[in-house]
């Protein structure tokens, strides 16, 4: 209050005196509080210790001992016969409660308030609930609830910064559960239907942070078992963080793998090839195969391939052409009788890969031929995938003045990048953001790579298989295409184009290798082997 001369009075009123025993008992209530509180949030923890004195004051030291040794043993043979059940049931969760309170819950505060994550509210600091943590073989799953006002891109923001608070490397934020629930079948299917209903439901409130606490991509990953008869839904082409195997869906879609130089692209393109390599011998898929790199990475595979172009563009251009001859006439038969072509022997799956594809989009010199390419290409993108004629290209330049038509690979595999521009360029806007850090890859991380989940927009990082020159000799005398894999355009009255010959080379007056080193690199020798 301010007097008449100016100056402030202020005004108290009579101070409320509380006794002292009743303060004191004010403090002991609200520490009793506390305690309850603290119990009550740790059942489990408080039944394990709780049940421990009482087994020891009942029956002694012994008594304690050997159930739990007991326990031990049977837990120890569980995982040996059984890992997949003994990690789900036994010690995924003992080991989730344990890094719950010992890693998480003691950092928790500190970690979120300068990731950020914390707000005030109230005049009081607010910060996201650690709600549970469930572990499994490779990964620790948080289960975060937020704060009122926050959503799950908050987090996804500072995924980084939550990975490297935790003491870990690679961590990412999904908004929604990461499994689907179970299939269910037989006679208790309806009450363990209605569990899920309650497990699996929508949780908007939370979000869930996978943190990489077992790096299970460091070793390389061996090849894959073929199919005899390949499932093209889910063709199993890489290993995942969480040490499950990730499938490729492949029908009627075109796959782009982006990656830069000596990443691993051609582990992607050969877990493919042995992927579909029962389908091969069989007939169900026939490969055409561009590698205009002269062949330094698929020639060795040549039995495996129908059509096979390496050394001149025209070739390549006339074998997209011939697609597209192909796509045309399914197009024409398959109208209004189905919509998604299903691969038979008589009518397999056509897929066209290309190694390298800026060498047949930008790097070309010969304008009308680019532009042949062009149209073919944007062709069978746009209107193939339903007809069964798929293109998976590789490429390490993904700028649209390199290809123009990235949007319209549908399948996106990003290896390692150079630039952190590139991620959204292959993944797809915001896959970075998300968790995608393909521009951070280490140098011992060739063949791994982030793919996008079906359903979700959440980026995977996984290793492909590194298939080896053994495996691809070996591959090629088991399952060569058979012989008149190369005659589909038979089917829609084309004739297979011979590849132009180039000039041969101009006869040196004086030969400067030996005779049989010239014939056995003779290039004439060498095209024999193409079907152009
Ligand atoms: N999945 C993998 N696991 C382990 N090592 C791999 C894997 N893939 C590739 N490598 C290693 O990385 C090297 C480069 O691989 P690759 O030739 O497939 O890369 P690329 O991206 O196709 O290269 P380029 O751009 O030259 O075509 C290989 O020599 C191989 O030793």
């Amino acid at each position: 209050m301010v007097t008449r001369s100016g100056d402030v009075m202020v005004l108290r009123r009579n101070r409320l005196t509380i006794p002292w025993w009743v303060s004191l008992l004010g403090v002991l209530a609200r520490w009793v509080g506390r305690a309850a509180w603290w119990f009550l949030r740790r059942p489990r923890t408080v039944a394990v210790v709780v049940g421990a004195v009482w087994v020891r004051s009942e029956f002694g030291w012994s008594g304690l001992l050997t159930p739990v040794v007991l326990g031990l043993a049977a837990s120890a043979v569980w995982r040996w016969r059984h890992p997949a059940s003994w990690w789900l049931w036994c010690g995924g969760p003992v080991l989730g409660w344990w890094r719950q309170i010992v890693v998480y819950r003691r950092a928790w505060r500190e970690a979120m308030t300068l990731c950020g994550l914390a707000k005030t509210f109230d005049h009081r600091p607010v910060v996201p609930g650690l709600l549970s943590v469930r572990c499994d073989e490779a990964l620790d799953i948080v289960t975060i609830r937020m704060l009122r006002g926050q959503s799950p891109s908050e987090f996804q923001k500072v995924t980084e910064k939550l990975a490297y608070a935790f003491g870990r490397r690679h961590g990412r934020v999904y908004a929604e559960r990461l499994e689907d629930p179970p299939n269910r079948s037989g006679r208790y299917a309806w009450a363990w239907r209605l569990v899920d209903r309650v497990r699996f439901r929508d949780r908007p409130t939370v979000v869930y942070l996978v943190l990489v606490r077992t790096d299970a991509l460091r070793s390389i990953v061996a090849p894959f078992p073929a199919p005899e008869v390949p499932d093209f839904t889910a063709l199993p082409l890489a290993r995942r963080e969480d040490l499950r195997i990730w499938c490729l869906h492949l029908l009627a879609t075109h796959v782009l793998i982006g990656g830069a130089t000596r990443r691993g692209k051609g582990s992607v393109l050969w877990s493919l090839v042995r992927a579909l390599s029962g389908g091969i011998a069989s007939g169900l898929v026939r490969l055409w195969v561009i590698d205009p790199k002269g062949g330094m990475e698929f020639a060795m595979g040549r039995p495996l391939f129908a059509r096979f172009a390496s050394e001149s563009f025209e070739a390549m251009a006339d074998l997209l052409d011939e697609a597209v001859a192909v796509m045309r006439e399914r197009q024409q038969r398959l109208a209004g009788v189905v919509r998604v072509h299903t691969p038979t022997s008589a009518d397999p799956l056509v897929v066209v890969v290309i190694d390298e594809m800026a060498a047949l989009t930008a790097y070309l010199q010969d304008g009308d031929l680019k532009k042949r390419i062009a149209n073919s290409l944007g062709l069978l993108l746009s209107q193939g995938a339903g007809v069964g004629v798929l293109v998976v290209a590789a490429l390490q330049d993904p700028r649209k003045e390199v290809l123009p038509f990235r949007d319209l690979f549908p399948t996106r595999i990003a290896l390692g990048l150079t630039e952190d521009s590139q991620v959204d360029m292959v993944l797809g806007d915001g896959a970075r953001a998300r968790g995608a850090r393909a521009d951070q890859m280490p140098r011992w991380a060739k063949g791994v790579g982030y793919v996008i989940l079906d359903g979700t927009p959440d980026p995977l990082r996984v290793r492909f298989s590194f298939i080896t020159d053994d495996h691809i000799r070996e591959m090629a005398g088991t399952h060569p295409a058979p012989v008149e894999a190369a005659d589909i355009l038979a089917q829609v009255g084309r004739e297979t184009a011979p590849e132009p010959r180039r000039p041969s080379p101009r006869p040196r007056s004086k030969p400067l290798l030996p005779k049989a080193l010239l014939d056995a690199l003779d290039p004439h020798q060498r095209r024999d082997g193409e079907t152009e």
